[in-house]
């Protein structure tokens, strides 16, 4: 089975700190790009068949930007050309305050059953800040439409560490956010992206970040809100009630194929790992001659297979599943792993339960430093 990414490049205004595609909506080709991107799925469908979709996750960008109507036709377009079960997750990005009943009607329509909404933080300063558009009132607002649909799968993301907030003010966030009673929570902490506003204004020493030590407060009050109101950690950055973890994010952790489609979009397919142009102009050319707008791809050795088996793996609480590595790549694991593994054990930095390989507290804090042992191609 394969999951698909669907990505959207266009936004209503642009953040003071997003580095992912995404350009200002006005002007743009956005009807001509709903059809290019149909028909890249349907070019890389025949290019690598598949029988069924486990998971689709329609991402950007800001999915909500496009009109009511332009939604409608993506969809169409999608459920057209991927066969899917709606039992399944499908999962679209959604920013405060663009979501209308209208669009949500649609969205229920084409079997969307999920929606991660980009709120950040409850403090409105804050927002205006890093250049959002919404108020915590729109947040608000936006549930009350999800209660109206009666549609209840619904994910917010956090940002924090982010220019001169406290770890009152986080706190603050934590609740609100715990108050709306959600199934999936994802605290991401800010990082600082070339080429961003923020970017620049850092290095004028414009911008007053946290230090790492109030960070890294924040992030253990994250986990104690979200553990304490019933949102266990499954990876690094996210929380859910049980039986509510991100399948789509799960098939990335897991190490399983996915179809990236869109401007700018990574996807996973066979031993193939690629990257579509990024630019809109860039990524409309090909596809008038139906060719698919790919402008990287690599053959993954066994070797990166394995490591990224890894890397990904240890991000989930979970950890890596040694006889799911046995059955994949048709090796011991103790061969590959064995000293590697030894060795991070009794720094303290992994444990094996049961199965499982995963990493302890101080791992997790250290992510990085555990991830780069297992590098086999140095
Ligand atoms: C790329 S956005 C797309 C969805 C939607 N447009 C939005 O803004 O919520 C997805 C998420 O990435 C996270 N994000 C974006 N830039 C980030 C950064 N520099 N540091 C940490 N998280 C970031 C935000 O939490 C955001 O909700
Ligand atoms: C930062 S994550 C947020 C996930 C969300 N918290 C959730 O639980 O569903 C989503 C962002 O990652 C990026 N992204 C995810 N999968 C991608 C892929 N295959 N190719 C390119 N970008 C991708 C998109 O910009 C998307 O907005
Ligand atoms: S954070 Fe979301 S809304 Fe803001 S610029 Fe990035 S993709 Fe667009």
């Amino acid at each position: 089975m394969t999951s698909a990414y669907i990505h959207i490049p266009f936004c209503e205004h642009i953040c003071f700190y997003c580095d992912f595609n995404k350009v200002f909506i006005e002007g743009q080709p956005v009807d001509e790009y709903i059809e290019a991107l149909i028909n890249e799925i349907r070019l890389t469908k025949l290019a690598y068949p598949s029988n069924d979709t486990e998971t689709i996750y329609i991402g950007g960008g800001t999915p909500t930007a496009l009109s009511a109507k332009q939604l409608d036709r993506l969809l169409e377009g999608v459920r057209q050309h991927l066969p899917f079960d709606e039992k399944n997750e499908f999962t679209v990005e959604a920013n405060p305050g663009d979501l209308t009943l209208d669009k949500l009607r649609v969205l229920q329509n084409h079997g969307v059953n999920r929606v991660s909404m980009g709120v950040q933080t409850f403090d409105n300063r804050l927002l205006k800040k890093i250049g959002r558009k919404h108020t915590a009132q729109d947040v608000f607002d936006t549930m009350k439409l999800f209660e109206k649909a009666d549609f209840q799968n619904v994910s917010i993301d956090l940002i924090y560490a982010l220019p001169n907030q406290t770890t009152e003010s986080f706190e603050d966030t934590l609740d609100k956010a715990l108050a709306l009673d959600l199934p999936h929570y994802s605290l991401y902490s800010l990082i600082l992206e070339n080429k961003t506003m923020f970017y620049n204004w850092a290095r004028q020493g414009r911008l007053h970040l946290p230090g790492i030590d109030v960070e890294g407060d924040m992030f253990e009050r994250a986990i104690e809100r979200m553990t304490a109101g019933g949102r266990h950690q499954y990876e690094v950055s996210n929380f859910a009630l049980e039986g509510y973890e991100s399948q789509h994010n799960l098939v990335y952790w897991n190490n399983e194929h996915y179809y990236g489609l869109g401007a700018g979009a990574s996807g996973y397919l066979g031993d193939v790992r690629y990257k579509n142009h990024g630019p809109i102009q860039h990524y409309l050319k090909p596809l008038r001659e139906n060719e698919r707008p790919v402008i990287e791809s690599e053959h993954l050795t066994l070797n990166h297979q394995m490591e990224e088996e890894m890397f990904l793996g240890l991000r989930k609480l979970e950890g890596v599943s040694l006889t799911r590595f046995e059955e994949k790549f048709n090796k011991s694991f103790t061969s590959v792993y064995g000293a590697t593994t030894q060795h991070l054990i009794e720094k303290g930095l992994l444990k094996h339960n049961q199965d499982y390989l995963a990493l302890t507290e101080k791992g997790l804090i250290l992510g990085n430093d555990v991830f780069e042992q297992f590098l086999l191609t140095k």
